[in-house]
């Protein structure tokens, strides 16, 4: 049982040197977007893979760094490879993401809902959901922006991938004492963390927590902080790392 994933970018919404924060999830047989923002199907062109080598894609919340690449990624499907690909979100996004997202440039005869272009898997959160024999995720929401929904991903029980969170130490340490054994977080390495962890909080963990962290979703002042990262790596784009064995 072995689960990779690839990050397609690592950088945080505003970077120019790093491509948005999203990755290419896979198993033997499946492969599914984290997240699809605006620069993925660029990214995606860059490492020579196409859509249609995609089974879907699993979506955090509804920032353009992680749902921007959405239009083309289903222009592409229904009108390049005429399929739908499947689409793994909250049940709370699926209404927002067609009504405030997608339908300004999508909505056309034919095409009236999320469920027109995608082949949507509306998931509970908290719930597991199995993907293949490989492979099970869980959405557990987390704070974010105030008011808006957003989720963070917990793959096999093992690997929690923050997508974009505020610095929840107790949340960490919950999820340590149930199992976790690696973490990829978000992070901001310049200015005050008010919808993301800055670097300066999650230095405060412990040792042991930090030791199973990894830094994304960062600024393009990555190469002043190389060494001043505590125990916490960053995550390298377009370097398959295998999260689960
Ligand atoms: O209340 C807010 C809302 C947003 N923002 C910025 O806009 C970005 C949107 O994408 P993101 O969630 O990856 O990162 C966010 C921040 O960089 C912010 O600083 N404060
Ligand atoms: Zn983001
Ligand atoms: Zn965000």
């Amino acid at each position: 049982m072995t689960v990779k994933l690839q990050m397609l970018g690592t950088g945080s919404a505003f970077a120019k040197q790093y491509a948005n924060n999203n990755g290419i999830i896979s198993t033997s047989s499946t492969k599914l977007f984290i997240d699809c923002g605006i620069t993925a199907p660029l990214a995606l062109h860059q490492l020579g893979l196409t859509f249609d080598q995609l089974d879907g894609a699993i979506i955090t919340h509804l920032h353009g760094d992680h749902v921007g690449g959405l239009e083309e990624y289903g222009f592409q499907m229904m009108f390049r490879y005429k399929r739908k690909p499947k689409l793994y979100i909250a049940n709370t996004l699926v209404e927002p993401l067609w009504e405030h997202t997608l339908k300004g440039g999508m909505s056309q005869p034919g095409l009236e809902c999320l469920e027109d272009v995608f082949d949507v898997q509306p998931l509970v959160p908290d719930t597991s959901y199995v993907i293949d024999d490989e492979c099970s995720i869980r959405l557990i929401q987390t704070p974010h922006i105030p008011n808006k929904s957003s989720y963070s991903l917990l793959v096999n029980e093992t690997f929690f991938y923050s997508a974009d969170m505020r610095f929840q130490p107790q949340l960490l340490e919950q999820l340590v004492q149930q199992g976790v054994s690696s973490i990829w977080h978000d992070c901001q390495l310049v200015g005050a963390g008010e919808v993301h962890a800055t670097i300066t909080e999650l230095l405060s963990l412990p040792p042991a927590i930090q030791s199973i962290i990894s830094l994304m979703h960062y600024g393009d002042e990555r190469s002043e902080w190389e060494g001043r990262t505590g125990l916490m790596p960053f995550v390298e784009p377009h370097h398959v790392y295998t999260i689960v064995t």
